[in-house]
């Protein structure tokens, strides 16, 4: 039996707002904090999100609110799920609340990105906006885990990372129930390099769809795209094993597969002709991907780390490159060995 926490949960989008009414589910008392007082009251009275996982009914035990003092205030544990263009606002205001309030919470994030020009993961940016009397620890919860699997049940494995183990225990029994396992994981530079990462082969694979590739195409993007992910990430210091698991491998499969994804979609989407602006408009939610791009780019080339599809991908989304080039480009490079 889990000690029921009480948790706030920042971030009420898509997959913040299906985490939360799943530990509310799992027993714990949780208040999800979002900027927007509308979506904040409907969460409230009609227990639906409304412009985001609309087809959940969410517990009416889950109580939303505006005011992120009172989400955090008494909570041992704060869940963070905030595009990556938003966190370090977000968690430099939380820092000031913990400050005035005198907590030291457990930290997790479900962020997947790298910030822009910084190029730092999310645990970096929480590292440096929270001073270390105002958190217990920081945990990273990622893997393969649409929102929409998990919002109806099915069945989702995950990976609890933090460079102390006991901390990602915790998070592992906080989140584990019959459909969601989570297994933990020590090396967050590798699980948050993976997160991030895949959202590029994802928007890939997608285009390659919307392009009318098939199969094989798809498979040879996924293990390529792994290998340019694991060497920027050994590069930073990961350990090379993450990558073949469910924060890497894992979530790269379950994004470059499928039509939930946001990142896949937007892939689609420009791969059958769309205009980049036009597809993140009508999206509606965060396509990481197309700013991880940028971010992954200009990194792979500051550290000399070869990346050719990060880089193919870059050229099309920010240089207006033919997708049709990019391939061609991409196929009549020197032959070389697949094993470095
Ligand atoms: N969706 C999924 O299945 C999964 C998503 N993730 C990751 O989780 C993160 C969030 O994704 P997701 O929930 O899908 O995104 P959505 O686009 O669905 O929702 C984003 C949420 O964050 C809020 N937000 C954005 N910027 C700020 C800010 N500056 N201050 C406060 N709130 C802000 C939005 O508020 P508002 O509505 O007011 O704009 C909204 O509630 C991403 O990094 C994503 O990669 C990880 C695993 C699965
Ligand atoms: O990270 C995810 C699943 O693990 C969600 O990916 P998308 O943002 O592409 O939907």
């Amino acid at each position: 039996m889990v000690m029921a926490e009480k948790i706030a949960v920042l971030g009420a989008g898509s997959w913040g707002s299906t985490l939360a009414n799943m530990l509310v589910e799992n027993g714990h008392s949780v208040m999800l904090w979002a900027r927007n007082q509308e979506q904040v009251d409907r969460l409230n009275t009609e227990h639906r999100n409304p412009e985001y996982m609309k087809d959940l009914v969410y517990s009416d035990q889950l109580v939303a609110t505006t005011d992120m003092r009172a989400a955090v205030k008494d909570a041992s544990v704060l869940l963070i799920v905030i595009p990556t263009k938003g966190l370090r606002q977000v968690a430099h205001q939380l820092d000031q609340l913990l400050g005035e309030l005198r907590q030291r919470p457990l930290i997790i994030h479900a962020t997947k990105g790298l910030e822009q020009n910084t190029y730092k993961r999310p645990s970096e940016m929480l590292e440096e906006e929270i001073a270390p009397d105002h958190r217990r620890g920081i945990v990273v919860l990622s893997g393969p885990s649409h929102a929409e699997d998990v919002a109806i049940k099915d069945m989702t494995a995950v990976t609890a990372a933090s460079t102390v183990l006991d901390n990602a225990k915790e998070v592992q029994k906080l989140f584990s129930n019959s459909y969601f396992r989570v297994y933990t994981n020590d090396d967050v530079i590798g699980a948050e390099f993976g997160a991030a990462l895949k959202n590029i082969i994802a928007i890939g694979a997608g285009a390659l769809q919307g392009l009318g590739y098939h199969d094989n195409a798809r498979a040879a993007l996924i293990t390529r795209g792994l290998a340019e992910i694991r060497r920027l990430g050994v590069a930073f210091g990961a350990n090379p094993m993450t990558f073949i698991g469910l924060s890497g491998v894992g979530d790269l499969v379950v994004t470059a597969t499928s039509k939930n994804s946001r990142n896949w979609r937007a892939g689609y989407q420009l791969g059958q002709g769309q205009k980049l602006a036009d597809v993140i408009q009508n999206m509606g939610m965060v396509i990481e991907g197309v700013y991880t791009t940028k971010a992954a780019y200009e990194l792979s080339r500051k550290r000399q780390v070869k990346m050719p599809i990060t880089e193919a991908l870059y050229e099309v989304l920010y240089s207006g490159k033919d997708i049709k080039d990019a391939i061609s480009q991409l196929m009549s490079r020197d032959l070389t060995s697949e094993i470095e």
